[in-house]
C-alpha cells in the first residue's frame, strides 16, 4: 500500500544508510512515524514474501517471536542461533519443541563468561534475502519502551551461479560469510551456500564482528576493536579529526582493569581514534566520552527503575573503576523524543566538539566490555576476546562524503546522520552516579512511584 506507514516506505525512506531505531510506546507519534520500525514491521509481508529466517540474538522468548510473525509467515522454517549452555540451554529446547518449524543452533562458547550477544536476522525470500542488524533482544521489553537500533539492508537479490553474486566494496558478503565460518558448525552449511548465491553489491557498510577466541596474527585484525582500528587506518577520517572526542554509547560496561590507561582509555580509545595513514598513539589521545544512562535518567524514564534490569552494571565492578566518573555523559536524546526511552542500543562515533557533523559511526551488539571488544594478551600479540557480537560501521565515503552532518543540526540534508542522541553529549554534574543494578534506591520514586529493592 502506498501509505506512509506501509513498512516498505518506512525502509526506502530511510536510505541509503538504512540506520532505524524501534518504535517506542508512549512518545509522540511524530518520533515514531519516520526512521523507526518495530519487529512487525521488519518481518511484514511487504518486505518480501519471507520463505525462511535465521535469529541470532542472546534472550529469546519463543512463543513471543513467533506471534511476531505474520500469520502467513509463521510456519516457515525458523532457525534460531543461541549461546545458553546447561539448565538454560534445556530450556530452550523445551520450548522450541512445540513448534516443528524451529531449529536450535548452538553456538560454541568455549572461553569462560563469553555470551552470543549477537542479534542479527537472515530473511530469504522468494527473490532474495535482507540481512538486519539490529541491538534489540527477541523478548517483548526490548521493543517496547527502550532506545534501539536497528540497520536493514536493501534486498540483495538471488542470482543463479555464485559468480553473478556480488560482493560490496565493504567486503560486506565475505565478512558476513567469515563470521558464520566462525561458529564452525555443519548447521550453517545450507545458509553459507544460499548466502553466496545472492548479490550483496548494494551494502554500503562495513561489519565489525567479534568471536571467541584467542586471535593472533591477520586474525588479530579480523574481530573486535582491531577490526575498527584497521578499516579506520585505511579508510578513516584524516589528521583534521585529530582533536575530535571520541563517544561510546551502550548499556552495560564490564571491568575495565585498573586504571584508565589498563583498557578503556589504552588500547580501546586509540582504536577508536585511528585516523587513515597517522599513528593514533603518535599524538595527543582524543578526549574520550562515554554516554550511560545516570539513575536519574534510569528513575525518569518511561519504565522506571525497572529500565534498570536491562543495564546490568554491577557495583562490585563499578567500585574498582572510580576513575570511569571523568567519562560519563547523560543518555539525552530529545531531537528524537527518547530522552525517556532507555538505550539499550550501542553505538561509537566520532564527533566535531560542537556535534554538528560526525565522522564515522558504528552500531553494534558490543557493549563497553573486553569481552565484547578483546583485549591484547601476550605483548600485545593476541587479541582475546570472549563472546559472539555484531555491528555495522557507516563511513561517508561510502556515500560520497567527506563528513556526515548530524541530522540534530541539518535537518533537510537527505545524508543528514541520525545519530540517536544529542550531540554535543552532556557530562554527568557531580553529583550524578551511573545506574548500578544491584543496590537499592529508596531516597526518591521512580515515574511508576516505586522504589528500587534489587535482591
Ligand atoms: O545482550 C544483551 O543486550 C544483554 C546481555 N546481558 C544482559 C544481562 Br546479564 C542482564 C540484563 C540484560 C542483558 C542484555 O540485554
Amino acid at each position: 500500500s502506498s501509505s506512509r506507514s506501509d513498512p516498505l516506505n518506512i525502509i526506502e525512506a530511510c536510505q541509503p544508510l538504512n540506520f532505524l531505531l524501534t518504535k517506542v510506546t508512549g512518545i509522540q507519534e511524530k518520533y515514531n512515524r519516520s526512521g523507526a520500525v518495530g519487529i512487525k514491521d521488519l518481518l511484514s509481508p511487504s518486505l518480501g514474501s519471507l520463505q525462511e529466517s535465521v535469529q541470532f540474538n542472546y534472550m529469546i522468548d519463543i512463543p513471543w517471536l513467533v506471534q511476531q510473525y505474520p500469520p502467513q509467515f509463521r510456519s516457515k522454517p525458523l532457525v534460531i542461533v543461541h549461546g545458553h549452555q546447561r539448565q538454560a540451554k534445556m530450556d530452550m529446547d523445551v520450548a522450541a519443541d512445540h513448534y516443528k518449524h524451529i531449529k536450535l543452533v548452538n553456538a560454541k562458547l568455549e572461553i569462560m563468561y563469553g555470551t552470543h550477544h549477537t542479534k542479527m536476522m537472515l530473511l530469504f525470500y522468494d527473490i532474495g534475502m535482507r540481512v538486519v542488524i539490529h541491538t534489540a533482544n527477541l523478548i517483548e521489553k526490548d521493543w517496547h519502551q527502550k532506545t534501539q537500533g536497528v540497520w536493514i539492508s536493501p534486498m540483495f537479490p538471488k542470482c543463479k551461479t555464485a559468480s553473478d553474486a556480488k560482493d560490496s566494496s565493504t567486503n560486506f558478503k565475505q565478512d558476513l560469510i567469515q563470521y558464520m565460518e566462525a561458529y564452525r558448525t555443519p548447521h550453517f552449511k545450507s545458509w553459507l551456500e544460499k548466502i553466496k548465491l545472492h548479490d550483496m553489491s548494494s551494502a554500503k557498510v562495513h561489519i565489525i564482528a567479534s568471536v571467541p577466541g584467542r586471535h593472533i596474527g591477520p586474525a588479530k585484525q579480523t574481530w573486535g576493536h582491531f577490526k575498527l582500528r584497521k578499516i579506520l587506518r585505511q579508510l578513516g577520517p584524516g589528521n583534521s579529526c585529530k582533536s575530535w572526542p571520541v563517544i561510546g554509547q551502550f548499556s552495560s560496561i564490564g571491568s575495565m582493569g585498573p586504571t584508565k590507561e589498563s583498557w578503556v582509555y589504552g588500547e580501546f580509545t586509540e582504536s577508536l581514534a585511528t585516523t587513515k595513514d597517522g599513528g593514533a598513539s603518535l599524538t595527543m589521545k582524543p578526549t574520550l566520552k562515554l554516554i550511560y544512562p545516570s539513575k536519574d535518567n534510569v528513575r525518569t524514564s518511561l519504565e522506571g527503575y525497572p529500565a534498570g534490569g536491562s543495564l546490568p552494571y554491577s557495583i562490585k565492578t563499578a567500585v574498582k573503576q572510580q576513575y570511569m566518573h571523568q567519562f560519563w555523559n547523560h543518555w539525552k536524546s530529545e531531537h528524537r523524543g527518547r530522552s525517556a526511552a532507555c538505550p539499550h542500543i550501542k553505538t561509537y562515533t566520532r564527533s566535531h566538539p560542537d556535534g554538528t557533523s560526525i565522522a564515522w559511526f558504528a552500531v553494534t551488539s558490543a557493549n563497553l566490555s573486553k569481552a565484547a571488544w578483546g583485549a591484547l594478551e601476550k605483548k600485545g600479540q593476541q587479541l582475546m576476546i570472549r563472546s559472539y557480537e555484531i555491528g555495522v560501521l557507516f563511513l561517508p565515503q561510502n556515500y560520497g562524503l567527506e563528513k556526515f552532518k548530524t541530522l540534530e543540526h541539518a535537518s533537510e540534508d537527505p545524508l543528514a546522520f541520525p545519530v540517536p542522541y544529542d550531540l554535543p553529549p552532556t557530562h554527568y554534574e557531580k553529583s550524578d552516579r551511573p545506574w548500578v543494578w544491584d543496590i537499592p534506591y529508596m531516597d526518591k520514586p521512580d515515574t511508576h512511584g516505586n522504589k528500587w529493592c534489587p535482591q
